[in-house]
């Protein structure tokens, strides 16, 4: 189904509240635009402050990962759980710093969590995925649940007020499902696509190629749609990911998104609804070369470019304090009107 745009005629107003701010026209840059996206997502002119911004970390294995994709291994997933839920991770600190929510949910995680709360627990599908060069990800049935999970996840963040959703990934070897789906949805070949993840080098890279292009021509056809992509190609924590981005857009709730699996997941959200990708502005731009190609197709430009590879929401959390200093612009500046009495 298709989603509508945020509202025009709101747009409209912030653009013409933005000329006649006691600034030169076009001054306030990328700010201005920013701001006028932000206060038509809200429906409001000036926008309101941004104080509920909320970010889940869809946590999962990938069966991939025992391929030699990852210069990491599996167990490394559960434990940086853990780090989410003691609030010790890299995203935590900068959330922490920019008062963003965060919520972690096991998906797919193979190893054993031990005690966590319920809830990190409640959406689990599966324990890891199907290794996607050798068989499919997910089945029907997982699918189905993934990405309703996801769905209702963002219902839940959206009733508990947020006013803006960012997704995080957690998962060892997921940069590999991840540039599998930008692959899809553009139709590029792999090594396009693929970049270096955690940071294998130059042999394990040429590998991964491989399994991704492996991968590809295993599903061939299938991925001019977009569910049996997800299907195929990715995993339980990316499409619930997806779920949760497609529903925000429907509920028209503006997502700032982070690294390649977020975009990825927006990219692949934009396919199942068209129109979503209007809710959505990108965070950072990654190093990984998949993340960059889907943005450009989304026709997002990202707010920073710090060289940032470690996903978890980091780079849309970092981005925070440069969508509120747009939105004071648009909220604090006179008008030139008013100075000029
Ligand atoms: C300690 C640690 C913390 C992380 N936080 C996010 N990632 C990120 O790196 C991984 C993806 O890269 P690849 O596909 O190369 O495995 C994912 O776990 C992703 O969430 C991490 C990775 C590690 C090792
Ligand atoms: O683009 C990302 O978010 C990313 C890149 C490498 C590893 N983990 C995440």
């Amino acid at each position: 189904m298709t989603v509508a745009a945020p509202d025009p005629h709101v747009r409209a107003d912030a653009e013409a509240r933005l000329l006649g701010l006691a600034t030169p026209p076009g001054a306030l840059g990328r700010l201005g635009e920013l701001a006028c996206w932000f206060a038509a997502t809200q429906g409001q002119v000036p926008p309101p402050e941004l104080t509920n911004v909320r970010l889940v970390i869809f946590a999962g294995d990938h069966g991939v990962a025992a391929h030699g994709v990852s210069a990491f291994p599996s167990e490394i997933t559960g434990a940086m759980v853990g780090t989410f839920l003691a609030g010790k991770a890299g995203v935590n600190a900068l959330a922490s710093a920019h008062q963003v929510a965060v919520r972690v949910l096991d998906l797919g995680v193979d190893s054993d969590l031990g005690e966590v709360p319920a809830d990190v627990v409640a959406h689990k599908v599966r324990r890891s995925s199907g290794a996607i060069h050798l068989e499919d990800a997910l089945t029907d049935a997982e699918l189905q649940r993934a990405y309703a999970a996801g769905r209702a996840v963002a219902a839940e963040e959206i009733a508990a007020g947020a006013q803006m959703l960012i997704s995080g990934d957690m998962g060892i070897g997921n940069t590999t499902p991840a540039s599998a789906m930008v692959a899809a949805a553009l139709g590029l070949p792999a090594v396009e696509v693929t970049g270096r993840g955690t940071g294998i080098d130059d042999a394990a890279w040429q590998h991964k190629v491989a399994v991704v292009q492996q991968a590809l021509d295993r599903v061939g056809e299938r991925t001019d749609d977009p569910m049996e992509t997800l299907k195929a190609l990715s995993s339980a924590d990316l499409a619930a990911t997806t779920g949760y981005l497609v529903a925000a857009a429907e509920a028209g709730v503006p997502v700032l998104l982070d690294g390649l699996m977020s975009v990825a997941c927006a990219l692949t959200a934009e396919r199942i609804a068209p129109g979503a990708s209007a809710w959505f502005a990108a965070g950072h731009r990654s190093t990984e070369p998949g993340q960059s190609l889907a943005l450009s197709k989304l026709g997002l430009e990202p707010l920073l470019d710090l060289g940032l590879r470690l996903g978890e929401g980091s780079g849309a959390v970092a981005a925070v304090p440069v969508l509120r200093s747009a939105i004071a612009v648009l909220r604090d500046v006179a008008l030139l009107s008013e100075i000029m009495g």
